[in-house]
C-alpha cells in the first residue's frame, strides 16, 4: 500500500474537492484562510465560493489563456496526476541538450500520431514556452560577426512578441525590420540575411500561411497547428518549426515548448543559447508534460481524445458567435474555408483560437474601443500592426469567460437592431 506518497495524495484530493461553485478553483499552492484553500474565481465571479456574478463586469477576451481544456483534465484526473518526490532529479547535470529522453520520445510519437509534423529528420530542443525559443532561434539563425545584423520580419497581422523580443534582445547580430510587404519586391532580400517569422495557423486570424519572402531562414510558429484549432491537411515539414505545450494540452503555466530543427549547426546554437540562458527547462515541468502527453496518446482515437474534445468545444463556440454576429452588419469575422483534416479523416469547419473582428460601420474606426464600451476587453488590431478597425477576441478561455462574452456581444449587436 501507499506509504510516503499518501499525504501528498490526500492534500491534492482535498483541494480538488473544493468546488468553488464551478466558477473558480482552489490550488494546493493557493492562499488559505483558516486552514482552508481559498477559491480563485473566474473573471466577474466573487465570494468565498465564487458563486456571486459581479454586475457590470467586463468580459475579458484579451489573452489566449487556453483554459477551455481545463474540464478535459478534470475528467482525466486519475491518469494525468503526478506525485513529485522531494528528491526528484535535483542535479543540474542531464543528458545532451537538457532534455528528457522519454519526453523527446513521446513528443516525436505525438507528432507521428497526429500527423502535424515530420519529426524523423529533425533535432528537438525544449524551451520554457516556445516564447524562449523564439529569440533562441533568431540568435541561432543570425550570422556570426556579420557586417550588418540580420533583418527580422513578419507578415502583418503578426504575433507582437516577435517584434517585442527582437527589439528587447537587440543583439548586434539581428534587428527588427518590420513587415514583409515592405520587402516583397526588394532586391536587398536576396543578399542580406533575412529571418522571416511565419505563424501557421496565424495569430490573430487563424489562417494557414507559408513564407512570402522565400528567404533562407524562416521560423514556422506552429503553436496552433493542432486539431483543436485547425484542419491538418498535411504534416508540416519545414527546417525550423515551433510548438507550444500551452496550445497542445492547455498548460500555459507549465512554460513548455519545443522546436524541431533540421540543420545541426542551428540546433547546436540553440542548445548553446539554452545552456547560457537558463541551463535548460525545469525537469519538474518535463516530468509533468511527459505524463500529460502519455494521456493524450493513450486516449487518442477513443472517447477521451483531447483533440475531439477541443475541436467540439471550439466548433460549438464558433457556431454561437457566428450566429450572433450574423444578426447585424456592424461586425464581421475572418472567413476560413472548411478543409479536409487528415487527423479526423473528414472535412471540418474552422475553429481557430481567436476571432479577428472587423468593425464595418464607417464611424467605428476604433473597434477595440467600440467593444470596450460594450463591456468587452479585446486585443486591439494595431498591436498586430493591423488597422484599428480590427480587434481580437480570445475564444479559448473558460466557459464562464465565453458565456460573458456572448452576453455582451448579444447586447451590442441588438442595440443596433439592424
Ligand atoms: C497566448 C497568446 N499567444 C501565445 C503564443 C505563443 C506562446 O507560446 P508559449 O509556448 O506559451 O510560450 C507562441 N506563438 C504564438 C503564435 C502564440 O500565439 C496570445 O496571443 O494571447
Amino acid at each position: 500500500g501507499l506509504t510516503w506518497t499518501r499525504r501528498a495524495a490526500e492534500e491534492a484530493e482535498a483541494v480538488a474537492a473544493v468546488s468553488c461553485s464551478g466558477h473558480g478553483r482552489a490550488y494546493i499552492d493557493g492562499v488559505s484562510a483558516r486552514g482552508h484553500p481559498v477559491c480563485e474565481c473566474n473573471t466577474c465571479y466573487a465570494g468565498a465560493d465564487c458563486s456571486l456574478l459581479k454586475s457590470n463586469c467586463a468580459a475579458d477576451a484579451d489573452s489566449g489563456d487556453p483554459l477551455f481544456l481545463e474540464p478535459y483534465w478534470m475528467r482525466h484526473s486519475a491518469k494525468s496526476a503526478v506525485v513529485v518526490s522531494g528528491w526528484h532529479r535535483m542535479s543540474y547535470l542531464t543528458n545532451n541538450g537538457f532534455i528528457s529522453v522519454e519526453l523527446e520520445r513521446h513528443i516525436r510519437a505525438l507528432h507521428r500520431a497526429v500527423g502535424n509534423a515530420v519529426e524523423e529528420d529533425k533535432f528537438i530542443v525544449f524551451g520554457s514556452g516556445c516564447t524562449q525559443l523564439i529569440n533562441a532561434l533568431v540568435y541561432a539563425l543570425s550570422p556570426d560577426n556579420a557586417t550588418t545584423p540580420a533583418s527580422v520580419v513578419a507578415t502583418a497581422p503578426y504575433y507582437p512578441l516577435y517584434k517585442a523580443q527582437t527589439n528587447l534582445f537587440d543583439g548586434r547580430e539581428y534587428e527588427w525590420k518590420g513587415i514583409t510587404s515592405k520587402w516583397i519586391n526588394s532586391s536587398v532580400v536576396s543578399t542580406k540575411n533575412f529571418i522571416e517569422f511565419v505563424t501557421s495557423p496565424n495569430n490573430p486570424d487563424g489562417l494557414l500561411h507559408k513564407s512570402v519572402l522565400g528567404v533562407k531562414s524562416v521560423i514556422y510558429d506552429h503553436a496552433y497547428y493542432w486539431p483543436h484549432f485547425s484542419a491538418i491537411p498535411a504534416p508540416a515539414d519545414e527546417d525550423v518549426m515551433l510548438f507550444s505545450g500551452s496550445k497542445t494540452s492547455g498548460h500555459a503555466s507549465s512554460r513548455f515548448g519545443w522546436a524541431l530543427i533540421k540543420d545541426e549547426k542551428v540546433y547546436d546554437k540553440v542548445v548553446q543559447y539554452m545552456k547560457v540562458n537558463t541551463m535548460g527547462v525545469s525537469r519538474d515541468t518535463q516530468l509533468r508534460v511527459l505524463k500529460l502527453i502519455k494521456v493524450i496518446l493513450g486516449e487518442m482515437g477513443g472517447g477521451g481524445d483531447i483533440f475531439e474534445f477541443g475541436y467540439k468545444a471550439l466548433k460549438n463556440r464558433w457556431r454561437k458567435l457566428n450566429e450572433i454576429v450574423s444578426w447585424s452588419n456592424r461586425f464581421s469575422l475572418q472567413q476560413i474555408d472548411p478543409q479536409y483534416c487528415t487527423y479526423f479523416s473528414k472535412m471540418r469547419d474552422p475553429s481557430p483560437a481567436y476571432a479577428w473582428v472587423k468593425c464595418e460601420f464607417e464611424e467605428d474606426v476604433d473597434c477595440a474601443k467600440v467593444l470596450k464600451e460594450a463591456g468587452i476587453i479585446s486585443r486591439r488590431g494595431t498591436l498586430f500592426e493591423a488597422s484599428s478597425r480590427y480587434t481580437r477576441l480570445s475564444l479559448i478561455k473558460t466557459e464562464d469567460d465565453f458565456d460573458l462574452l456572448l452576453r455582451k456581444m448579444v447586447a451590442v449587436v441588438s442595440e443596433n437592431g439592424v
